[in-house]
């Protein structure tokens, strides 16, 4: 796809998100890589509203060179897209469930979302590392992410919301709805004796989707 092609597909999906309630207000952004940048959403920008020319654009070391001021998270999507060189997009949400769930976790864990289903471990993996929490736009947050992010397709930051990356955006964008509903059904489920997959069905999955 083009450049222009994506920054309609990024408008778009964004509307849909939003739509759907995995995004409100202006909460969230969406970074995705191109081959001389990368595109962010603006910040203070609803994700329901993008208009695909006002797209930042960032050039290949960051800077901004292009659109609207970008997301003040760009070192969260930094940390993603340099720590998973095969990652092509970043979307980060404050969904309620996923943002609960990180309400409730300690940072350090690596599994707040038990492997309930095998669409959660096919398309988020086998850990979610929860970051401690940073005030929204900390330059500091970068190196804990960049970190988690070697070994894990998304983390969920202490007390904010899930950051999902994706070989696409189109990939990021189902990964980061896959990961709401299995925080939903775990809150759902939470204090009762459901059964959880067990660790041969994950590494089963994960050999032959992962
Ligand atoms: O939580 C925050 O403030 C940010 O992480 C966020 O979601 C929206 O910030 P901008 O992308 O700068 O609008
Ligand atoms: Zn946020």
């Amino acid at each position: 796809m083009d450049e222009p092609a994506i920054r309609e597909q990024l408008a778009m999906l964004g509307a849909s998100l939003f739509q759907r309630g995995y995004s409100v207000g202006t909460a969230g952004n969406i970074s995705v890589r191109l081959p001389d940048g990368y595109l962010m959403t603006p910040t203070n920008s609803c994700l329901g509203r993008l208009d695909p020319a006002r797209i930042s654009k960032l050039g290949s070391d960051w800077s901004h060179v292009g659109g609207d001021k970008p997301s003040k998270e760009v070192f969260m999507h930094r940390a993603v897209l340099t720590a998973r060189p095969d990652a092509g997009a970043v979307v980060h949400l404050h969904s309620t469930y996923a943002t609960a769930i990180g309400c409730l976790a300690e940072p350090g864990e690596t599994a707040p979302i038990p492997p309930l289903t095998p669409y959660f471990v096919m398309r988020v993996g086998r850990s979610l590392p929860v970051i401690r929490y940073y005030r929204p736009g900390d330059a500091a947050m970068e190196s804990d992410i960049h970190e988690a992010s070697r070994t894990a397709k998304a983390v969920l930051l202490a007390n904010h919301g899930p950051v999902v990356s994706g070989k696409t955006l189109a990939d990021a964008v189902a990964a980061a709805e896959e990961l709401e509903e299995s925080a939903r059904l775990a809150l759902l489920l939470r204090g009762t004796p459901a059964r959880t997959l067990t660790p041969a069905q994950v590494d089963d999955l994960l050999e032959t989707f992962g």
